[in-house]
């Protein structure tokens, strides 16, 4: 699969947050996005992931605007306790998504007690964790990681993301990740785009 921004623009009232980007992402792709904050590297995020619609230009899914329904782009959040039900326990957060399979679960870490908590039970690394093996469903094909790692340590963010490099390759998947990291941004990408200056 191949998403796409073309001549993409977006505006908050009368303020453009940028205007005529262009960004494509095709499988097994690994594309880091960095600029300076505020620039509008989340809101790019979720006019690609199909949240948001652009105010100008178009974001294509396969040549097509993003459609409702199962979406094979997924979204992994900065801050993790913002994407779960704070009523479920984890093992309900998880089956919603898919039945996660053991290696998964062994290769994010997530352990066999966590399932009964509730998310304000876990730390925000631990729930990260649930929310990357939720975005990994078998049906995904673009991953869209807005600092997904800003939060971790580096043994665990290497971790993390040695998993999703592997899980990229195996299945071709392509990867969108927003990053204030360089060191990171240049191990682990095959492109990197810096956003225009706002
Ligand atoms: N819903 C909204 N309503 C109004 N303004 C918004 C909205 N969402 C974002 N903005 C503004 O748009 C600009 C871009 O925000 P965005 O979060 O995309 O930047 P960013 O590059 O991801 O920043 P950071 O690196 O700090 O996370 C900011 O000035 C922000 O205040």
């Amino acid at each position: 699969m191949r998403i796409e921004a073309v001549k993409a623009g977006q505006r908050y009232g009368d303020r453009w947050v940028f205007r005529g980007l262009g960004l494509a992402v095709g499988p097994g792709e690994v594309v880091a996005l960095t600029g300076p904050s505020g620039c509008g590297k989340s809101t790019l995020c979720r006019l690609m992931a199909g949240y948001e619609k652009p105010a100008e230009g178009r974001i294509l899914w396969d040549g097509r605007p993003p459609a409702p329904g199962f979406a094979p782009v997924q979204m992994i959040f900065q801050h993790p306790e913002t994407s779960v039900n704070p009523r479920w326990r984890m093992k309900r957060v998880l089956e919603e998504a898919w039945d996660v399979d053991e290696r998964t679960l062994e290769a994010l870490g997530i352990e066999a007690a966590w399932m009964d908590r509730f998310p304000g039970e876990l730390s925000g690394g631990e729930l990260q964790r649930f929310c990357i093996a939720r975005a990994l469903h078998p049906g995904t094909r673009i991953l869209i990681a807005d600092e997904m790692s800003a939060m971790l340590d580096a043994v665990t963010q290497a971790q993390l993301w040695a998993f999703m490099l592997e899980e990229a390759k195996r299945r071709e998947l392509g990867i969108l990740a927003v990053t204030h990291d360089a060191a990171l941004a240049r191990r682990v990408m095959t492109r990197q785009v810096p956003f225009p200056e706002p």
